[in-house]
Protein backbone atom coordinates (compact mmCIF):
# COMPACT_ATOMS: atom_id res chain seq x y z
CA UNK A 1 0.00 0.00 0.00
CA UNK A 2 1.39 3.93 -1.24
CA UNK A 3 1.75 6.47 1.51
CA UNK A 4 -0.68 8.46 -0.38
CA UNK A 5 -3.45 5.60 0.22
CA UNK A 6 -2.25 5.25 3.75
CA UNK A 7 -3.34 9.15 4.41
CA UNK A 8 -6.15 8.58 2.54
CA UNK A 9 -7.29 5.78 4.76
CA UNK A 10 -6.48 8.08 8.04
CA UNK A 11 -8.20 10.67 6.81
CA UNK A 12 -11.17 8.98 6.53
CA UNK A 13 -10.68 7.23 9.40
CA UNK A 14 -10.47 10.70 11.18
CA UNK A 15 -13.99 12.13 9.09
CA UNK A 16 -15.84 9.18 10.46
CA UNK A 17 -14.43 10.01 13.83
CA UNK A 18 -15.14 13.61 13.68
CA UNK A 19 -18.40 12.44 12.20
CA UNK A 20 -19.31 9.69 15.18
CA UNK A 21 -18.12 12.26 17.80
CA UNK A 22 -20.68 15.08 16.06
CA UNK A 23 -23.50 12.23 15.40
CA UNK A 24 -23.73 10.42 18.85
CA UNK A 25 -20.63 11.37 21.30
CA UNK A 26 -21.38 14.75 22.10
CA UNK A 27 -25.35 14.43 22.32
CA UNK A 28 -24.33 11.60 24.46
CA UNK A 29 -22.44 13.38 26.36
CA UNK A 30 -24.72 16.62 26.86
CA UNK A 31 -27.68 13.50 27.80
CA UNK A 32 -25.36 11.78 30.43
CA UNK A 33 -24.54 16.00 31.58
CA UNK A 34 -28.19 16.38 31.81
CA UNK A 35 -28.82 13.21 33.51
CA UNK A 36 -26.47 13.82 35.96
CA UNK A 37 -27.59 17.33 36.81
CA UNK A 38 -31.18 16.04 36.75
CA UNK A 39 -29.92 13.39 39.39
CA UNK A 40 -27.80 15.62 41.56
CA UNK A 41 -31.00 17.81 41.79
CA UNK A 42 -33.17 15.01 42.83
CA UNK A 43 -30.82 14.26 45.37
CA UNK A 44 -29.92 17.38 46.81
CA UNK A 45 -34.34 18.12 47.04
CA UNK A 46 -34.50 14.06 48.64
CA UNK A 47 -31.78 15.42 51.03
CA UNK A 48 -34.06 18.64 51.67
CA UNK A 49 -37.04 16.76 51.97
CA UNK A 50 -35.49 14.38 54.89
CA UNK A 51 -34.44 17.26 56.78
CA UNK A 52 -37.57 19.13 56.60
CA UNK A 53 -39.30 15.83 57.66
CA UNK A 54 -37.16 15.70 60.80
CA UNK A 55 -38.74 19.08 61.47
CA UNK A 56 -42.04 16.73 61.99
CA UNK A 57 -39.93 14.44 65.05
CA UNK A 58 -39.22 17.42 66.97
CA UNK A 59 -41.57 17.27 69.66
CA UNK A 60 -42.91 20.79 70.68
CA UNK A 61 -43.52 20.94 74.11
CA UNK A 62 -44.90 23.90 75.46
CA UNK A 63 -43.04 24.34 78.58
CA UNK A 64 -43.53 28.63 79.18
CA UNK A 65 -45.30 29.72 82.13
CA UNK A 66 -49.12 31.09 82.64
CA UNK A 67 -47.36 34.34 83.88
CA UNK A 68 -44.83 34.48 80.56
CA UNK A 69 -47.89 33.98 78.42
CA UNK A 70 -49.66 36.69 80.30
CA UNK A 71 -47.23 39.35 79.93
CA UNK A 72 -46.98 38.34 76.48
CA UNK A 73 -50.58 39.28 75.74
CA UNK A 74 -49.96 42.62 77.87
CA UNK A 75 -47.69 43.54 75.77
CA UNK A 76 -49.35 42.85 72.89
CA UNK A 77 -52.34 44.88 74.58
CA UNK A 78 -50.05 47.76 75.10
CA UNK A 79 -49.33 48.06 71.60
CA UNK A 80 -53.38 48.11 71.02
CA UNK A 81 -53.37 51.30 72.92
CA UNK A 82 -51.12 53.43 70.13
CA UNK A 83 -53.63 54.75 67.16
CA UNK A 84 -51.61 54.08 64.74
CA UNK A 85 -54.53 54.71 62.11
CA UNK A 86 -54.18 54.99 58.74
CA UNK A 87 -57.08 56.99 57.10
CA UNK A 88 -55.84 58.18 53.58
CA UNK A 89 -52.64 58.39 51.34
CA UNK A 90 -51.75 61.49 52.91
CA UNK A 91 -53.73 61.45 56.10
CA UNK A 92 -52.00 58.82 59.15
CA UNK A 93 -51.39 58.95 62.77
CA UNK A 94 -47.67 59.30 62.57
CA UNK A 95 -46.68 60.55 65.51
CA UNK A 96 -48.73 57.46 66.88
CA UNK A 97 -46.25 55.29 64.42
CA UNK A 98 -43.13 56.80 66.28
CA UNK A 99 -44.33 56.23 69.41
CA UNK A 100 -45.30 52.48 68.38
CA UNK A 101 -41.43 52.81 67.30
CA UNK A 102 -40.48 53.30 70.36
CA UNK A 103 -42.80 50.90 72.66
CA UNK A 104 -41.16 48.20 70.81
CA UNK A 105 -37.66 49.49 71.59
CA UNK A 106 -39.26 49.31 75.33
CA UNK A 107 -40.87 45.85 75.50
CA UNK A 108 -37.90 43.84 73.25
CA UNK A 109 -34.77 45.15 75.19
CA UNK A 110 -33.15 41.93 74.14
CA UNK A 111 -33.90 42.47 70.09
CA UNK A 112 -32.71 46.10 70.89
CA UNK A 113 -29.45 45.45 72.08
CA UNK A 114 -28.14 42.16 70.50
CA UNK A 115 -25.18 42.66 68.70
CA UNK A 116 -26.17 40.57 65.89
CA UNK A 117 -29.82 42.41 65.03
CA UNK A 118 -29.35 45.63 63.42
CA UNK A 119 -32.56 47.96 63.54
CA UNK A 120 -32.96 50.44 60.97
CA UNK A 121 -36.10 53.20 60.44
CA UNK A 122 -37.02 53.13 56.89
CA UNK A 123 -38.52 56.38 54.84
CA UNK A 124 -39.06 58.00 58.94
CA UNK A 125 -41.94 55.72 60.28
CA UNK A 126 -41.58 51.69 59.01
CA UNK A 127 -38.86 49.16 60.58
CA UNK A 128 -36.74 46.60 59.12
CA UNK A 129 -34.59 44.35 61.50
CA UNK A 130 -31.58 42.45 60.29
CA UNK A 131 -31.27 39.38 62.44
CA UNK A 132 -27.67 38.42 61.42
CA UNK A 133 -27.15 34.38 61.13
CA UNK A 134 -24.51 32.32 61.93
CA UNK A 135 -24.11 30.26 58.94
CA UNK A 136 -22.91 32.80 56.34
CA UNK A 137 -24.06 32.04 52.01
CA UNK A 138 -27.29 31.00 52.80
CA UNK A 139 -30.27 32.77 51.50
CA UNK A 140 -32.31 34.76 54.17
CA UNK A 141 -35.59 35.12 54.34
CA UNK A 142 -38.54 37.48 54.89
CA UNK A 143 -40.95 38.17 57.70
CA UNK A 144 -43.31 41.05 57.22
CA UNK A 145 -46.25 42.50 59.03
CA UNK A 146 -47.66 45.78 59.43
CA UNK A 147 -47.72 48.88 61.70
CA UNK A 148 -50.44 50.49 60.72
CA UNK A 149 -54.31 49.82 61.18
CA UNK A 150 -57.70 51.10 59.86
CA UNK A 151 -59.65 53.44 61.39
CA UNK A 152 -62.75 52.93 63.95
CA UNK A 153 -65.97 54.16 64.50
CA UNK A 154 -65.70 54.10 68.75
CA UNK A 155 -69.50 54.19 69.37
CA UNK A 156 -70.17 50.86 67.38
CA UNK A 157 -67.52 49.37 69.72
CA UNK A 158 -68.59 47.22 72.87
CA UNK A 159 -65.20 48.43 74.58
CA UNK A 160 -62.48 51.45 73.64
CA UNK A 161 -61.45 50.68 70.37
CA UNK A 162 -57.77 51.75 71.86
CA UNK A 163 -58.12 50.57 74.83
CA UNK A 164 -55.93 47.29 74.92
CA UNK A 165 -58.32 46.06 77.14
CA UNK A 166 -58.04 41.95 78.18
CA UNK A 167 -61.43 40.80 79.05
CA UNK A 168 -62.43 37.75 81.15
CA UNK A 169 -58.29 37.10 81.18
CA UNK A 170 -59.13 35.92 78.02
CA UNK A 171 -59.45 37.98 74.78
CA UNK A 172 -57.03 41.24 74.09
CA UNK A 173 -59.34 43.24 72.15
CA UNK A 174 -58.28 46.31 70.08
CA UNK A 175 -58.40 47.64 66.69
CA UNK A 176 -55.02 45.99 65.12
CA UNK A 177 -55.39 43.06 67.29
CA UNK A 178 -55.40 40.56 64.29
CA UNK A 179 -54.67 43.02 61.31
CA UNK A 180 -52.09 43.16 61.96
CA UNK A 181 -50.35 44.21 65.52
CA UNK A 182 -50.25 39.98 66.46
CA UNK A 183 -47.80 39.48 63.39
CA UNK A 184 -45.36 42.34 64.46
CA UNK A 185 -45.46 41.83 68.45
CA UNK A 186 -45.95 38.00 67.66
CA UNK A 187 -42.78 37.65 65.51
CA UNK A 188 -41.03 39.90 67.97
CA UNK A 189 -41.59 37.99 71.10
CA UNK A 190 -40.67 35.11 69.20
CA UNK A 191 -37.13 36.41 68.20
CA UNK A 192 -36.64 37.96 72.18
CA UNK A 193 -38.00 34.53 73.24
CA UNK A 194 -34.80 32.70 71.48
CA UNK A 195 -32.33 35.52 72.59
CA UNK A 196 -33.60 34.91 76.13
CA UNK A 197 -32.68 31.32 75.76
CA UNK A 198 -29.30 32.12 74.48
CA UNK A 199 -29.74 31.12 70.58
CA UNK A 200 -29.21 33.26 67.78
CA UNK A 201 -30.27 32.02 64.44
CA UNK A 202 -28.12 29.98 61.23
CA UNK A 203 -29.82 31.81 59.19
CA UNK A 204 -30.04 35.45 58.37
CA UNK A 205 -33.20 36.69 58.14
CA UNK A 206 -35.39 40.08 58.14
CA UNK A 207 -38.22 41.58 59.96
CA UNK A 208 -40.05 43.87 57.75
CA UNK A 209 -42.45 46.18 59.15
CA UNK A 210 -45.12 48.59 57.17
CA UNK A 211 -45.84 51.64 58.20
CA UNK A 212 -48.72 51.73 55.23
CA UNK A 213 -49.78 48.43 54.41
CA UNK A 214 -53.85 49.66 54.36
CA UNK A 215 -53.64 52.48 51.88
CA UNK A 216 -51.55 50.75 49.75
CA UNK A 217 -47.79 50.20 51.08
CA UNK A 218 -45.78 52.88 48.72
CA UNK A 219 -44.16 54.77 51.43
CA UNK A 220 -43.56 51.40 53.85
CA UNK A 221 -43.01 48.15 52.18
CA UNK A 222 -41.93 49.49 48.71
CA UNK A 223 -39.54 51.68 50.91
CA UNK A 224 -38.24 48.50 52.72
CA UNK A 225 -37.75 46.57 49.57
CA UNK A 226 -35.28 49.14 48.38
CA UNK A 227 -33.63 49.19 51.47
CA UNK A 228 -32.80 45.47 50.67
CA UNK A 229 -31.87 46.35 47.30
CA UNK A 230 -29.73 49.05 47.98
CA UNK A 231 -27.71 46.58 51.08
CA UNK A 232 -27.40 43.81 48.37
CA UNK A 233 -30.20 41.91 48.92
CA UNK A 234 -32.14 41.20 46.10
CA UNK A 235 -33.06 37.64 46.60
CA UNK A 236 -35.06 35.77 49.24
CA UNK A 237 -35.56 32.20 49.80
CA UNK A 238 -39.34 33.18 51.15
CA UNK A 239 -41.66 35.65 52.35
CA UNK A 240 -43.75 35.43 55.04
CA UNK A 241 -46.22 37.81 55.43
CA UNK A 242 -50.04 38.50 57.01
CA UNK A 243 -52.83 36.50 55.30
CA UNK A 244 -55.37 33.89 55.82
CA UNK A 245 -55.88 33.18 59.89
CA UNK A 246 -56.88 29.66 60.22
CA UNK A 247 -60.78 28.62 60.15
CA UNK A 248 -62.96 26.36 61.92
CA UNK A 249 -66.25 25.38 60.53
CA UNK A 250 -66.15 27.23 57.39
CA UNK A 251 -65.46 24.72 55.26
CA UNK A 252 -68.04 22.39 54.66
CA UNK A 253 -67.23 18.81 55.10
CA UNK A 254 -64.84 19.06 58.06
CA UNK A 255 -64.27 20.42 61.73
CA UNK A 256 -60.57 20.40 61.67
CA UNK A 257 -58.61 23.20 61.13
CA UNK A 258 -58.09 24.48 58.12
CA UNK A 259 -54.36 26.59 57.60
CA UNK A 260 -54.90 28.30 54.23
CA UNK A 261 -51.57 29.60 52.90
CA UNK A 262 -52.12 32.28 50.11
CA UNK A 263 -49.75 31.23 47.12
CA UNK A 264 -51.08 33.53 45.17
CA UNK A 265 -53.36 36.76 46.10
CA UNK A 266 -55.76 38.93 44.01
CA UNK A 267 -55.44 40.95 41.74
CA UNK A 268 -57.25 44.85 42.25
CA UNK A 269 -59.04 47.21 39.75
CA UNK A 270 -60.33 50.24 41.04
CA UNK A 271 -62.51 52.34 38.32
CA UNK A 272 -64.30 55.51 39.16
CA UNK A 273 -67.40 56.06 36.95
CA UNK A 274 -68.99 58.90 36.54
CA UNK A 275 -72.31 60.76 34.77
CA UNK A 276 -71.54 64.73 33.85
CA UNK A 277 -75.51 66.25 33.29
CA UNK A 278 -76.95 69.32 32.81
CA UNK A 279 -77.53 71.48 36.14
CA UNK A 280 -80.80 73.00 36.30
CA UNK A 281 -84.07 73.93 38.14
CA UNK A 282 -86.06 71.02 40.33
CA UNK A 283 -89.01 72.14 39.39
CA UNK A 284 -88.40 71.19 35.81
CA UNK A 285 -86.27 67.79 35.97
CA UNK A 286 -85.13 66.35 32.95
CA UNK A 287 -86.42 62.28 32.64
CA UNK A 288 -83.19 61.19 33.96
CA UNK A 289 -80.31 62.57 36.26
CA UNK A 290 -76.75 62.36 36.46
CA UNK A 291 -77.29 60.18 39.17
CA UNK A 292 -80.17 57.98 38.04
CA UNK A 293 -78.03 57.10 35.11
CA UNK A 294 -75.32 56.15 37.59
CA UNK A 295 -77.54 54.58 40.22
CA UNK A 296 -78.30 52.17 37.44
CA UNK A 297 -75.12 51.51 35.84
CA UNK A 298 -73.97 50.83 39.45
CA UNK A 299 -77.37 48.59 40.07
CA UNK A 300 -76.39 46.56 37.08
CA UNK A 301 -73.33 46.01 37.90
CA UNK A 302 -74.38 44.49 41.06
CA UNK A 303 -77.45 42.67 39.90
CA UNK A 304 -74.81 41.11 37.17
CA UNK A 305 -71.57 39.13 39.17
CA UNK A 306 -68.12 38.69 37.05
CA UNK A 307 -68.65 35.11 35.90
CA UNK A 308 -67.93 32.37 37.96
CA UNK A 309 -64.22 31.12 37.69
CA UNK A 310 -64.55 28.32 40.34
CA UNK A 311 -61.52 25.17 39.47
CA UNK A 312 -60.15 27.71 36.41
CA UNK A 313 -57.61 28.90 38.90
CA UNK A 314 -55.75 27.90 41.81
CA UNK A 315 -58.68 27.39 43.75
CA UNK A 316 -58.96 24.05 42.30
CA UNK A 317 -56.16 22.74 44.33
CA UNK A 318 -57.51 24.23 47.66
CA UNK A 319 -60.18 21.95 47.33
CA UNK A 320 -57.92 19.01 45.84
CA UNK A 321 -56.09 19.14 49.23
CA UNK A 322 -59.22 19.57 51.09
CA UNK A 323 -60.88 16.55 49.39
CA UNK A 324 -58.44 13.95 51.75
CA UNK A 325 -59.88 15.36 54.89
CA UNK A 326 -63.80 15.96 54.29
CA UNK A 327 -66.67 13.53 54.73
CA UNK A 328 -67.43 11.42 51.56
CA UNK A 329 -70.10 13.50 49.60
CA UNK A 330 -67.72 16.87 49.85
CA UNK A 331 -64.59 14.81 48.65
CA UNK A 332 -66.74 13.70 46.32
CA UNK A 333 -67.69 17.18 44.85
CA UNK A 334 -63.71 18.47 45.84
CA UNK A 335 -62.03 15.81 43.44
CA UNK A 336 -64.57 16.40 40.65
CA UNK A 337 -64.28 19.59 40.01
CA UNK A 338 -64.77 19.44 36.51
CA UNK A 339 -68.18 18.02 36.96
CA UNK A 340 -69.30 19.79 40.10
CA UNK A 341 -67.63 23.72 40.34
CA UNK A 342 -70.99 24.91 38.87
CA UNK A 343 -72.99 23.00 41.34
CA UNK A 344 -70.39 24.02 44.01
CA UNK A 345 -70.49 27.99 42.91
CA UNK A 346 -74.15 28.15 43.22
CA UNK A 347 -73.62 27.15 46.64
CA UNK A 348 -70.59 29.23 47.82
CA UNK A 349 -71.62 32.43 45.82
CA UNK A 350 -74.26 33.15 48.44
CA UNK A 351 -71.72 34.03 51.41
CA UNK A 352 -69.62 36.58 50.99
CA UNK A 353 -66.30 34.72 52.20
CA UNK A 354 -66.80 32.11 49.81
CA UNK A 355 -68.19 34.16 46.93
CA UNK A 356 -65.11 35.57 47.13
CA UNK A 357 -63.29 32.52 46.33
CA UNK A 358 -65.91 32.22 43.26
CA UNK A 359 -65.15 35.20 40.94
CA UNK A 360 -63.90 38.37 40.73
CA UNK A 361 -65.60 40.04 43.08
CA UNK A 362 -67.72 43.68 42.79
CA UNK A 363 -67.89 46.12 45.52
CA UNK A 364 -69.26 49.94 44.97
CA UNK A 365 -67.54 51.53 47.29
CA UNK A 366 -68.17 55.26 47.15
CA UNK A 367 -70.97 57.27 45.54
CA UNK A 368 -71.10 60.70 44.96
CA UNK A 369 -73.76 63.11 43.41
CA UNK A 370 -75.70 66.54 43.58
CA UNK A 371 -74.91 69.85 44.99
CA UNK A 372 -78.19 70.93 46.51
CA UNK A 373 -81.82 70.17 47.38
CA UNK A 374 -83.17 71.91 44.73
CA UNK A 375 -80.42 71.75 41.86
CA UNK A 376 -80.45 69.15 39.21
CA UNK A 377 -77.34 67.11 39.80
CA UNK A 378 -74.28 68.55 37.51
CA UNK A 379 -72.83 64.90 37.82
CA UNK A 380 -72.65 61.66 40.17
CA UNK A 381 -69.61 59.84 40.52
CA UNK A 382 -68.86 56.28 42.00
CA UNK A 383 -65.66 53.91 42.92
CA UNK A 384 -65.87 50.32 41.83
CA UNK A 385 -63.70 48.17 43.52
CA UNK A 386 -62.57 44.72 42.23
CA UNK A 387 -60.37 41.85 43.40
CA UNK A 388 -59.63 40.06 40.14
CA UNK A 389 -59.86 36.19 40.36
CA UNK A 390 -56.25 34.91 39.07
CA UNK A 391 -57.58 33.27 35.97
CA UNK A 392 -59.21 36.68 34.75
CA UNK A 393 -57.23 39.87 33.64
CA UNK A 394 -58.33 43.63 34.20
CA UNK A 395 -58.87 44.42 31.10
CA UNK A 396 -61.51 41.16 30.93
CA UNK A 397 -63.18 42.55 34.10
CA UNK A 398 -63.45 46.31 32.57
CA UNK A 399 -64.68 45.01 29.16
CA UNK A 400 -66.97 42.84 31.20
CA UNK A 401 -68.25 46.12 33.34
CA UNK A 402 -68.59 47.63 30.03
CA UNK A 403 -71.00 45.54 28.35
CA UNK A 404 -72.98 45.28 31.83
CA UNK A 405 -73.09 49.26 31.80
CA UNK A 406 -74.32 49.61 28.43
CA UNK A 407 -74.76 53.17 28.50
CA UNK A 408 -72.00 55.73 26.88
CA UNK A 409 -72.88 58.57 28.89
CA UNK A 410 -71.27 56.45 31.55
CA UNK A 411 -67.80 56.97 31.71
CA UNK A 412 -65.38 54.51 33.32
CA UNK A 413 -61.85 55.65 34.30
CA UNK A 414 -59.45 53.02 35.95
CA UNK A 415 -58.12 54.72 39.22
CA UNK A 416 -55.51 51.98 39.94
CA UNK A 417 -55.19 48.41 39.01
CA UNK A 418 -52.78 45.70 39.15
CA UNK A 419 -52.84 41.93 38.07
CA UNK A 420 -53.53 38.67 40.06
CA UNK A 421 -49.67 37.75 41.77
CA UNK A 422 -48.04 34.72 40.16
CA UNK A 423 -48.78 31.81 41.94
CA UNK A 424 -45.85 30.10 43.90
CA UNK A 425 -44.73 26.69 44.38
CA UNK A 426 -46.66 24.70 47.01
CA UNK A 427 -45.55 20.99 46.00
CA UNK A 428 -43.34 18.50 47.84
CA UNK A 429 -40.53 19.93 45.95
CA UNK A 430 -40.91 22.95 47.33
CA UNK A 431 -38.85 23.47 50.64
CA UNK A 432 -40.23 26.39 52.21
CA UNK A 433 -43.79 25.69 51.54
CA UNK A 434 -43.33 22.29 53.22
CA UNK A 435 -41.29 23.93 56.10
CA UNK A 436 -44.40 26.34 56.32
CA UNK A 437 -46.48 23.50 56.12
CA UNK A 438 -44.96 21.47 59.25
CA UNK A 439 -44.63 24.32 61.18
CA UNK A 440 -48.43 25.36 60.97
CA UNK A 441 -48.82 21.35 62.08
CA UNK A 442 -46.67 21.85 65.12
CA UNK A 443 -48.71 24.23 66.85
CA UNK A 444 -52.08 23.41 65.46
CA UNK A 445 -51.48 19.63 65.66
CA UNK A 446 -55.37 18.90 63.34
CA UNK A 447 -54.55 21.52 60.88
CA UNK A 448 -55.24 20.83 57.41
CA UNK A 449 -52.80 22.95 55.60
CA UNK A 450 -53.97 24.08 52.09
CA UNK A 451 -53.12 26.16 49.15
CA UNK A 452 -55.51 29.09 48.72
CA UNK A 453 -55.52 32.55 47.04
CA UNK A 454 -55.72 34.95 49.07
CA UNK A 455 -58.91 37.17 48.71
CA UNK A 456 -57.59 40.19 50.04
CA UNK A 457 -54.22 42.39 49.34
CA UNK A 458 -50.82 42.34 51.19
CA UNK A 459 -47.47 44.11 51.44
CA UNK A 460 -46.32 40.71 49.56
CA UNK A 461 -46.65 42.85 46.17
CA UNK A 462 -43.69 44.66 47.08
CA UNK A 463 -41.10 41.23 47.36
CA UNK A 464 -42.25 39.59 44.25
CA UNK A 465 -38.62 40.14 42.63
CA UNK A 466 -37.23 38.55 45.52
CA UNK A 467 -38.51 35.10 45.17
CA UNK A 468 -41.03 33.07 44.02
CA UNK A 469 -41.97 31.82 47.44
CA UNK A 470 -44.35 34.09 48.61
CA UNK A 471 -46.56 32.74 51.05
CA UNK A 472 -49.66 34.71 53.09
CA UNK A 473 -50.82 33.29 56.59
CA UNK A 474 -51.80 34.71 59.90
CA UNK A 475 -51.27 31.77 62.92
CA UNK A 476 -54.69 32.65 64.48
CA UNK A 477 -57.88 31.01 64.46
CA UNK A 478 -61.33 32.82 63.27
CA UNK A 479 -64.45 31.50 64.05
CA UNK A 480 -67.37 32.29 61.47
CA UNK A 481 -68.79 34.92 63.82
CA UNK A 482 -65.33 36.56 64.17
CA UNK A 483 -64.90 37.18 60.33
CA UNK A 484 -66.50 40.34 60.66
CA UNK A 485 -63.88 41.72 63.17
CA UNK A 486 -62.00 42.17 60.45
CA UNK A 487 -61.86 45.73 59.65
CA UNK A 488 -64.76 45.44 61.81
CA UNK A 489 -65.69 46.02 65.15
CA UNK A 490 -64.61 44.83 67.93
CA UNK A 491 -61.25 43.18 66.87
CA UNK A 492 -59.79 40.90 69.52
CA UNK A 493 -57.44 37.60 69.68
CA UNK A 494 -57.40 35.24 72.21
CA UNK A 495 -54.41 34.91 74.80
CA UNK A 496 -54.40 30.95 73.99
CA UNK A 497 -54.31 31.74 70.19
CA UNK A 498 -51.88 34.35 70.38
CA UNK A 499 -49.79 32.37 72.37
CA UNK A 500 -49.99 29.95 69.72
CA UNK A 501 -49.16 32.36 67.19
CA UNK A 502 -45.61 33.67 68.73
CA UNK A 503 -45.02 29.73 69.32
CA UNK A 504 -45.33 29.47 65.37
CA UNK A 505 -43.32 32.42 64.32
CA UNK A 506 -40.70 30.71 66.59
CA UNK A 507 -41.10 27.54 65.17
CA UNK A 508 -40.63 29.05 61.77
CA UNK A 509 -37.56 30.64 62.82
CA UNK A 510 -36.15 27.25 64.27
CA UNK A 511 -37.24 24.79 61.40
CA UNK A 512 -35.91 27.72 58.73
CA UNK A 513 -32.13 26.94 60.59
CA UNK A 514 -33.03 23.48 60.37
CA UNK A 515 -33.17 23.68 56.25
CA UNK A 516 -29.29 24.37 56.30
CA UNK A 517 -29.01 22.19 59.98
CA UNK A 518 -26.59 19.36 58.87
CA UNK A 519 -26.71 17.40 61.79
CA UNK A 520 -28.24 13.99 61.66
CA UNK A 521 -31.95 13.24 63.28
CA UNK A 522 -30.59 11.26 66.11
CA UNK A 523 -28.96 13.89 67.51
CA UNK A 524 -31.38 16.46 67.84
CA UNK A 525 -32.61 17.94 70.87
CA UNK A 526 -36.42 16.61 70.99
CA UNK A 527 -37.70 18.76 73.94
CA UNK A 528 -35.17 21.54 74.07
CA UNK A 529 -35.90 25.24 73.90
CA UNK A 530 -39.65 25.12 72.81
CA UNK A 531 -42.60 27.79 74.20
C1 LIG B 1 -63.81 28.28 51.09
C2 LIG B 1 -63.66 29.61 51.69
C3 LIG B 1 -63.29 29.71 53.12
C4 LIG B 1 -62.77 31.04 53.48
C5 LIG B 1 -62.25 31.17 54.83
C6 LIG B 1 -61.36 32.34 55.02
C7 LIG B 1 -61.59 33.08 56.29
C8 LIG B 1 -60.77 34.31 56.33
C9 LIG B 1 -61.34 35.42 57.01
C10 LIG B 1 -61.03 36.65 56.75
C11 LIG B 1 -60.08 37.10 55.72
C12 LIG B 1 -59.94 38.57 55.79
C13 LIG B 1 -58.77 39.08 55.05
C14 LIG B 1 -58.27 40.38 55.62
C15 LIG B 1 -57.30 41.03 54.77
C16 LIG B 1 -56.43 42.00 55.44
C17 LIG B 1 -55.46 42.69 54.52
C18 LIG B 1 -55.98 44.00 53.95
O1 LIG B 1 -56.89 44.58 54.45
N1 LIG B 1 -55.39 44.49 52.87
C19 LIG B 1 -55.83 45.66 52.15
C20 LIG B 1 -54.66 46.18 51.34
C21 LIG B 1 -54.94 47.36 50.44
C22 LIG B 1 -53.71 47.64 49.58
C23 LIG B 1 -55.26 48.61 51.21
C24 LIG B 1 -56.96 45.27 51.22
O2 LIG B 1 -57.88 46.09 51.05
O3 LIG B 1 -56.95 44.20 50.64
ZN1 LIG C 1 -53.31 43.72 57.44
ZN1 LIG D 1 -56.15 45.34 57.05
Amino acid sequence: MGLASKRKGRWRYRCWQKLFLALIGFPLAAGLLLVFVAISRAVFIQQQNQSVLRILNNQVVDKIDESQITQRAERLAGALKIPSVSYATDNQEKEALLQLHQYLETNFPLIHSATFIKKEVINAYSLLYTVEGTTKGKLPYLLASHLDVVPVNPSTWEVPPFGGKIVNRTYIYGRGAIDDKAGVLGIMEAVEYAIQKGQRPQRTFFMAFGHDEEISGKQGAQELAKALKVRGVDRLDFVLDEGFPLTKNVIPGTDKHIAMVGISEKGTATLELSVSGNPGHSSFPPPESAIGILAAAVARLEENPQPSLLGKGPESATFKYLAAHVSFFYRLLYNNMWLFSGLMARQMEHVPLTNAFVRTTTAITLFHGGIKDNVVPPSAKAVINHRVHPSQTVAEVIAYDRKIISDPRVHIRVKTSREAHPISPFGTDCIPFQMLMMSIKQVFTDAVVVPAVFIANTDTRWYLSFTANLYRFLPTVITPEDVGRYHGNNERISIQHYHEAVNFYYRIIKNADMLIDQVPASTMNNDDEEL
